[in-house]
């Protein structure tokens, strides 16, 4: 499974360490983040992310800053883009089932690392219900 993963500068240790865990899992992982904590905008290391995945050069992305916000509001600008702003393996679990988001937005200043991590691997292992939820799923895009 391929990855593409985005941060600013408040993310870019947990963006370290989620990588060498998905790394050593196995997953092939693009990395467009900052890779040093200088301060950056992070729209211009979010916008690499969400059109990986709408160009389904990236199975999932996952996306990182200070509260997720920025991040999540960027990467949802992209139509085929469905990302979901979590900060419990609980809401993480639901963001798959229900909305099959494809896009993780990790609030670095609000979580651990072990917490994020742990999300990560939810969001990857879970697999969207389908049901009742397409046809609202399907009706998201506003065009
Ligand atoms: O965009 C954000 C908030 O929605 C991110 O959390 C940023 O990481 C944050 O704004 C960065 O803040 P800083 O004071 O410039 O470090």
């Amino acid at each position: 499974m391929k990855l593409s993963i985005g941060n600013d500068h408040a993310g870019t240790d947990y963006k370290f360490a989620i990588q060498k865990h998905l790394e050593k899992k196995g997953y092939h992982v693009i990395n467009h983040g900052t890779n040093t904590t200088e301060s950056v905008d992070y729209p211009d290391f979010i916008h690499p992310v969400a059109n990986d995945v709408a160009s389904k050069q990236a199975d999932f992305g996952i996306i990182i800053c200070g509260s997720g916000n920025g991040a999540n509001m960027t990467a949802n600008k992209h139509q085929a883009v469905r990302s979901a702003l979590c900060w419990t393996a609980e809401i993480t679990a639901l963001a798959r089932q229900h909305n099959d988001a494809n896009i993780l937005s990790i609030p670095a200043r609000f979580t651990s690392v072990q917490q994020a991590i742990n999300m990560v691997d939810t969001f990857l292992e879970t697999p969207f219900e389908g049901g009742r939820h397409q046809n609202r799923v399907a009706k998201i895009p506003n065009s």
